[in-house]
Formats: structure tokens, C-alpha cells, sequence
């Protein structure tokens, strides 16, 4: 999905090198069907664009699986990208610079500056899209990208408007969430599967050569029959508004005469200091 520009496919820090030696290397995958730019394409603009291409021809991408940048990119589209954008040249922003030293020896002068990489309406025009995200230097991107608004500055956040998309994510990641929205993600799954019912995915043509099990795509089947929720019974030990009434209603006439009538200027006396001290 993207490249770095002007180092050396067999450079270890290529995406090419990342690719073979962490995916393609142990899955059975023919050589002709890995797709990744070439960042040393003589024309970088008619590489980008035979790469939107390539992926048009072959009836779009079924599924986008990537990660995040600690300043919420998606591929190489950095904070400020075109929502959008397409495949293109991209120049790195700061934050990522310093973020990747780390491959190349810590030393900024080492990473490059650009990168091909594909566009945010790429990425949105996939069928499903799953990014991964750990670790608590990415909190703060999923914060901005999961409980603020579409962003081209979080260019994660796009994501909202994908009818797909999956985050894949650690505790760590989650640090910059408020409880609510962590509580409201985790009960997703666990009401589901109380509910029996499954991830839905809608019925899309794909193409020939994606073989999947039919029932994968099916409508949830209800497994259990009792789907209709029970109106909780109310619960009057936590009532915590008692209903107030004035005291007046709680004493009668005959309770409130039988009170010794007080003498309040003779309760109420002060006397002295000097009349409580003995001698
Ligand atoms: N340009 C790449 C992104 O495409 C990728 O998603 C990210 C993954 O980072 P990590 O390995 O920390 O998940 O790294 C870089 O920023």
C-alpha cells in the first residue's frame, strides 16, 4: 500500500523487504499477485497511477489491513491529506520522520522523505477495512479518530464513513478513550454473542477468484428464541427520590395537642456566664 521513495527495494527497511519477510514469505502467495509501488519507478506519478489502475481491473480491493501512524495516518496519508486523495507521491511529515528514525540507526538524515502511497478514498472504496493498533503512543490518534469528528489532520478518522471498518486494538491504545466509549465498544461484541448473532457483512458481487463459505455471508440467525427483552422488573430498593409529604401530614391533631406545650422564653434563657461558675 505504500513505499518509501529513492532506497533500494532490498534495503531492510523497504516496505518490500517488511512485506516478504514478516507476510509473503509465509503464505502461499504466486509472485505475480504481490502488488506493492515501486518507490524507484522512473515516472513516481505513472506508477501511482497504474497502481489505481491495477486495482480497478481487478474489481477493487476486498480487504484493506493496515495500521496508523502516532499522528493518525493510514498508509503513508499524512496529517492534512485529501480525504479524497488516490495513490500519489507523498512527502513525510515531521512526526513520522522522527517516528521511523528508530528503523534507520535513530538518524533523521537517514529516512527518506517521501513515500508513494496509496489515497484515504482508496483505502475507503475497500470492501472491509481492518487497521491494528497498539501501543500507547498511538492513543491519542484513535482518541481523535474514534470520538471526534472526520479530520483530514486524523486522516484515520475517515474511517467513520466506511460502512466496514474494523479497529484491531490493545489496552494500550485505548488509554486516551473515555470509559464510556471503551465499555460501550467492548459490550458490542459480548451483547452479540448473548444475542446470537454475528459480525453481518452484506451481500457484495466479489470477484471469481475469492472463494468464501456462503453461510460467511448470511443474515444472523437468531439462536436463541427468546429475542425479546423482558422490561426489567422495577427495582424499589433504589428508589432514591422518596416521595416527600409535609410533617404536618404525618402527625394528627391528637398526637400534635398531646406535645408539651414549650415555654420558649424560659428554654430559651441565657443565663450568665458568672451564674455557672461556683464561687
Ligand atoms: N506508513 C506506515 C503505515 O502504513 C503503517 O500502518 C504503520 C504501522 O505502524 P506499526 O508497525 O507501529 O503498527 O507504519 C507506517 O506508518
Amino acid at each position: 500500500m505504500d513505499e518509501y521513495v529513492g532506497i533500494p527495494r532490498e534495503h531492510p527497511e523497504s516496505y518490500h523487504s517488511f512485506m516478504y519477510k514478516h507476510f509473503f514469505s509465509h503464505v502461499d502467495v504466486r509472485p505475480e499477485n504481490i502488488n506493492i509501488l515501486n518507490g524507484n519507478a522512473p515516472d513516481l506519478e505513472a506508477e501511482c497511477q497504474a497502481y489505481e489502475d491495477k486495482i480497478a481491473n481487478v474489481g477493487g480491493i476486498e480487504l484493506f489491513l493496515g495500521g496508523i501512524g502516532p499522528d493518525g495516518h493510514i498508509a503513508f496519508n499524512e496529517p492534512g491529506s485529501s480525504l479524497k486523495s488516490r495513490t500519489r507521491v507523498k512527502t513525510l511529515a515531521y512526526d513520522t520522520i522522527l517516528a521511523n528514525s528508530r528503523f534507520f540507526g535513530n538518524n533523521l538524515e537517514q529516512v527518506p522523505r517521501m513515500a508513494l502511497t496509496v489515497g484515504v478514498q482508496t483505502v475507503l472504496d475497500a470492501r472491509e477495512v481492518v487497521i491494528i493498533i497498539t501501543g500507547a503512543h498511538k492513543a491519542l490518534a484513535l482518541q481523535k479518530c474514534l470520538e471526534e469528528g472526520i479530520n483530514h489532520m486524523w486522516t484515520l478518522s475517515s474511517l467513520q464513513l466506511h460502512p466496514h471498518p474494523m479497529l484491531v486494538i490493545d489496552e494500550d491504545a485505548t488509554l486516551e478513550l473515555k470509559v464510556k466509549t471503551v465499555k460501550y465498544f467492548k459490550s458490542i461484541e459480548k451483547v452479540a454473542t448473548e444475542q446470537g448473532f454475528r459480525q453481518m457483512l452484506p451481500r457484495i458481487k466479489k470477484r471469481d477468484s475469492v472463494h468464501e463459505e456462503d453461510d460467511f455471508l448470511s443474515a444472523p440467525k437468531p439462536q436463541r428464541n427468546e429475542l425479546m427483552l423482558a422490561v426489567p422488573a422495577q427495582d424499589l430498593s433504589r428508589s432514591a427520590s422518596p416521595a416527600l409529604e409535609p410533617m404536618s401530614a404525618r402527625i394528627s391533631d391528637d398526637e400534635a395537642n398531646g406535645f408539651r406545650a414549650v415555654d420558649l422564653n424560659s428554654e430559651l434563657q441565657f443565663g450568665p456566664m458568672s451564674a455557672r461558675v461556683a464561687g
